[in-house]
């Protein structure tokens, strides 16, 4: 069973603005609907602010973000989330004295009534069916990410890798149809990383979630992207699929300081190793 349809995001001429600094030039590109999609580049090339600008937390000077073809420009934070765009943190950010459980639950927040009026009118039986129904998806992330076992455990006492897994349950809580996740396996060792990515490949094939990712780990990338989109200086200078981009002079070059696309082999081979 599936939590959602999945939704297409697109990123139209944003242009944004620090003072006099641009962070982001004319960036567009897509994420299709069921996909993973990748935007990568070097540091300061603009990732963050394109994830801030989706969610909400920073208004883009012109352009927009269109979520399944509507214009959500407009929209703060949380009517995004309630729309169903989800994300995680590059340095997670998790509730640490609280249990997985507790944190979990967190996630529902964007699915809550708040309107005064509808609450009242929200009669018991169905409060208490959407209670009923809540858990069972809490029950199922549970099942899914395989944390049963710390489930009552507090976030501080968990390894590194199992704090990230936490943060995509609690993303998931929110039962989105656009994920976007922030560095997901920054900071991770082999095994750790092998899993998170056996993960995201399931939360999109089983879950039916629209993923986009800001990642540096190329050997993940190049693994479980659909499509991949590369920032540099705020400007998109290649986008393809992950084989496409990664024999392309423009990538090596922003990376590298060269256009050798063979010498980035090299070293996205060298850091896969580690
Ligand atoms: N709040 C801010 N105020 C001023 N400048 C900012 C702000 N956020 C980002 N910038 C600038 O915008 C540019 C893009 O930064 P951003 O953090 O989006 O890059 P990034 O690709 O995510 O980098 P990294 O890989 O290091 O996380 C940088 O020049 C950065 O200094």
């Amino acid at each position: 069973m599936r939590m959602s349809d999945a939704a297409a995001l697109k990123v139209a001429g944003v242009t944004l603005s620090f003072g006099g600094v641009k962070a982001l030039r004319d960036v567009s590109f897509e994420a299709k609907a069921g996909s993973i999609t990748a935007v990568i580049g070097p540091n300061g090339a603009g990732k963050t602010s394109v994830f801030n600008c989706i969610s909400g937390f920073y208004r883009p000077s012109s352009g927009q973000v269109l979520l399944d073809g509507q214009d959500i420009s407009a929209l703060r934070p949380p009517r995004r989330a309630a729309l169903g765009i989800a994300r995680s943190f590059q340095n997670i950010a998790l509730f640490r004295g609280m249990t997985v459980l507790d944190n979990i639950k967190l996630g529902r927040h964007a699915h809550m009534k708040t309107n005064l009026l509808q609450a009242m009118l929200y009669s018991g039986a169905a409060a208490r069916e959407e209670e009923a129904l809540r858990r069972d998806v809490e029950e199922r992330i549970i099942d899914f990410l395989e944390i049963d076992h710390i489930r009552n455990m507090p976030v501080s006492v968990l390894s590194y890798g199992l704090q990230k897994r936490v943060e995509l349950a609690r993303a998931l809580a929110m039962q989105p149809r656009i994920l976007l996740l922030d560095e997901p396996v920054a900071g991770m060792n082999r095994e750790e990383t092998e899993d998170m990515a056996r993960f995201i490949l399931d939360v999109k094939e089983e879950w039916g979630v629209t993923i986009l990712m800001v990642e540096h780990d190329m050997g993940l990338i190049m693994d479980i992207s659909d499509h991949v989109t590369v920032l540099n200086f705020g400007e998109v200078i290649a986008e393809g699929l992950p084989a496409e981009v990664q024999a392309d002079p423009h990538v090596a070059e922003a990376y590298l300081g060269s256009g050798d696309p063979a010498a980035l082999m090299k070293r996205l081979h060298e850091e896969a190793e580690h």
